[in-house]
């Protein structure tokens, strides 16, 4: 018998979450079926959807949502065998049992030597996001100025390196000076601290004075709307997430968006990447491939501890995290 320990949602957030807010509990699993394999978590994700979709899929007493890279420590499934790695959506749990049937291998080629918890991050869903958004939503072509924000995070670091790939100008911001000096190491063209700039409209407009044809999203609000006043004509805007205003209770008003878009002319697309589920082997394969060879970096914030993914979680929608936050069991 294996007893899994998992977190629950206690109470649903108000405003921004708290560790109260969240219950460890004990859960002892049953013996395995025919069909059935055991895992054990060994890297946890947390992400900022988890604030959102919590409030919109589940109820108090649920355990958490998410994804995690688990081990196969027993199996009854011939697909699955002992020691082998998979990327689950199995939420917030140690151990858990798997039918094995919404559980992906690591991409075929994942060198010994990576760390297989980039699947949660640069080679895995984020990653993704980045590299749909960029090729999909903003149509970024070579020559254009691409603006990310929330751009030290597990999104935003993967936009950033892909456009310069793709050989655009960049321009990210990020909230701290170690965030912006990281910006700059991994080849952003210009970076600045959105926390400490006197004026955020002087400091998009000295980093690009032409203005920006593609906006890459995270974070929206007031932010969005300034940038997008900085837009050239038929610029591109993915909205790829919203996260100054997830822990809003009360929504924030304008200043609304319609004149900018109106007589530039602009395109502004939301969009999910599960939109590309279809097209998921590409996308890896293309990132794990720039990574092994060294043109996209990551860096990941490690929090230690299946004890501590509250704070972990908490932690990462304060900003502390440089690169994908992750938890290590
Ligand atoms: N559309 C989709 O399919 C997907 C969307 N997303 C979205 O992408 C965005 C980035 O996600 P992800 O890369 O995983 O997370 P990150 O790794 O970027 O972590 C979140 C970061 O957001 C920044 N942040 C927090 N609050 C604010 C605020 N009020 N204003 C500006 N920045 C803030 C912080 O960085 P800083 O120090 O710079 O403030 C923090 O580190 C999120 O909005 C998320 O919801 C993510 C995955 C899929
Ligand atoms: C259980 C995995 C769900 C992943 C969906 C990610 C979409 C994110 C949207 C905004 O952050």
């Amino acid at each position: 018998m294996v007893t899994a320990r998992v977190w629950v949602l206690k109470k649903h957030f108000e405003g921004f979450p708290k560790t109260s807010d969240f219950e460890l509990k004990k859960i002892e699993l049953p013996n395995l079926k025919d069909g059935e394999l055991l895992l054990e978590s060994v890297f946890l994700s947390v992400d900022p959807y988890m604030r959102p979709y919590s409030q919109r899929d589940m109820k108090e007493g649920d355990i958490m949502i998410g994804t995690q890279v688990a081990r196969v420590v027993e199996s009854k499934n011939p697909a699955f065998s002992v020691g082998a790695f998979v990327v689950a959506g199995s939420g917030w749990r140690t151990h858990f049992i798997s039918d094995g049937k919404d559980l992906h291998l690591l991409p075929a080629g994942w060198p010994e030597s990576l760390s297989k918890s980039l699947a949660l991050g640069t080679v895995g869903m984020p990653g993704l996001t980045a590299y749909f958004g960029l090729l999909e939503v903003c149509k970024m072509k070579p020559g254009d100025t691409v603006l990310v924000n929330a751009a030290a995070g597990a999104v935003g670091s993967v936009v950033g390196q892909l456009a310069k790939i793709g050989g655009c100008k960049v321009v990210g911001c990020a909230g701290s000076d170690d965030k912006v000096a990281y910006l700059k190491k991994i080849g952003f063209d210009e970076a600045f601290n959105y926390k400490t700039v006197t004026s955020l409209d002087e400091a998009l407009r000295k980093a690009s004075p032409d203005g920006y044809d593609c906006f890459f999203d995270n974070v929206g609000g007031e932010f969005a709307y300034t940038a997008i006043s900085q837009m050239k004509k038929y610029g591109r805007i993915a909205i790829c997430g919203a996260i100054s205003q997830y822990n809003d209770s009360v929504p924030q008003k304008g200043p609304y968006v319609q004149i900018p878009m109106l007589f530039k002319e602009l395109q502004m697309e939301g969009f999910i990447v599960s939109r590309w589920n279809n097209r998921r082997e590409e996308g890896l394969k293309a990132l794990l491939k720039w990574v092994v060879e060294g043109k996209v970096k990551c860096h990941e914030h490690i929090t230690e501890g299946f004890e501590n993914m509250p704070m972990a979680f908490i932690g990462m929608l304060k900003g502390e995290n440089l690169g994908k936050a992750v938890v290590k069991v």
